[in-house]
């Protein structure tokens, strides 16, 4: 598949699509299909992970495709991309603009709790501004979630609330970073579709509809698989527009993350990875987990196994071999809101 690239805003400079989205959306999944299509152009990713331990970046470079190799892959682990954007997004665009010969347009993927906002606002720094532009924000969004109305639930019922209580000005946090990041969007990524049927994804469909601000295409996706040429080389210079998307944080002068809590459970091997995935969704189940992921060790396999978890839904498959030298080790990742008990959860996942 070829996509052109002549979006009239680009006046040489490099384009970058980001795309965010919640937590387990499909960020990576819908990213590792476009640069298996994207064939011929020279392409960098930046990928950013809330967490300390970064497992996307692992997953992207594991795909092999010529024209993104492992070192156009920069991991940007350790907190969102909104918060960290100063110190560490600039150099990771200034060591791709180094690459030679020069990418042709670069993928960002943000932590699925990053506000896109910042991000798209450090475009207009005039360093950034005069070598990359932002050529459309793509938020992906879980469609089988929405269709059970996991994320963005009861928001009529919210807004009722809030025009009650003008002491009510927040959403709860997830509400938030989800309205946040498809306020900002010019194309929206409805994933999951293959688990849906058709009241689902009209259910999934219309909440969304009730979100968005301006009109936005919703694009279904199984799989992430989506043609490259829809999402990419729409030439919007977002920079230049991000100050009209209003979104629940444009009045913190500083935001954090406090509401959500993330870290690292090392196990020991394990036999059985359907045990082990039994395990893991009783415990997100429990102990109300958002997202768990990373990769294990099973005993007497040659196979990495590597687990993701959304919610209580589980997948899990051998990716790759270990490789010789490689420490097989086994280490999740898990996130969720501030206060989940963190003793409990090591406890479950280790039993
Ligand atoms: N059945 C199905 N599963 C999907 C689809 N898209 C993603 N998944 C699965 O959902 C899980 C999370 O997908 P990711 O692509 O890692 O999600 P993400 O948004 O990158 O997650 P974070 O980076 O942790 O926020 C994985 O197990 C994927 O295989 C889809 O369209 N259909």
């Amino acid at each position: 598949m070829s996509v052109d690239f002549a979006p009239a805003t680009d006046f040489g400079r490099v384009p970058c699509t980001v795309v965010t989205g919640f937590l387990g959306a499909g960020k990576t999944t819908l990213i590792r299909n476009l640069i298996e299509n994207l064939k011929g152009k020279r392409l960098a990713i930046i990928v950013n992970e809330f967490g300390d331990v970064g497992i996307d970046g692992d997953v992207l470079k594991g795909c092999g495709i010529e024209s993104c190799p492992e070192d156009n892959i920069i991991e940007l682990a350790n907190g969102c991309i909104c918060c960290t954007v100063a110190d560490d997004f600039v150099p990771a665009i200034d060591r791709i603009l180094a690459i030679e010969p020069r990418v042709d347009h670069i993928l960002i993927e943000t932590s699925g709790l990053a506000l896109p906002k910042p991000l798209v606002q450090a475009f207009q720094w005039p360093d950034v501004k005069a070598r990359v532009t932002v050529d459309g924000v793509i938020a992906v969004v879980d469609g089988l979630a929405l269709s059970e109305g996991r994320v963005a639930d009861d928001h009529d019922a919210l807004d009722a609330q809030r025009q009650a209580d003008g002491s009510i000005d927040h959403d709860d946090p997830v509400e938030e970073v989800f309205e946040d990041q498809v306020a900002c969007a010019d194309m929206i990524v409805l994933t999951k579709t293959d688990l849906l049927d058709q009241a689902g994804l009209a259910a999934a469909k219309g909440r969304i509809q009730a979100h968005l601000p301006r009109a936005v295409k919703i694009v279904p996706a199984a799989n992430g698989v989506v043609d490259p040429a829809v999402l990419i080389g729409l030439g919007l210079a977002v920079e230049d527009d991000i100050e009209n998307r209003k979104t629940h944080h444009d009045d913190e002068e500083d935001h954090d993350h406090d509401e959500f809590d993330s870290f690292v459970v090392d196990l020991a091997a394990v036999s059985n990875a359907d045990e082990l995935a039994a395990r893991i969704s009783a415990t997100a189940e429990a102990q109300n987990v958002l997202r768990i992921k990373g990769f294990v060790e099973v005993a007497d396999k040659p196979m990495r196994l590597q687990v993701q978890a959304v919610g209580s839904r589980v997948n899990h498959y051998f990716d790759r071999a270990w490789a010789p030298g490689e420490t097989r080790q086994s280490r999740l990742v898990v996130i969720g809101e501030k206060g989940i008990d963190r003793a409990a959860i090591e406890r479950m996942l280790a039993a």
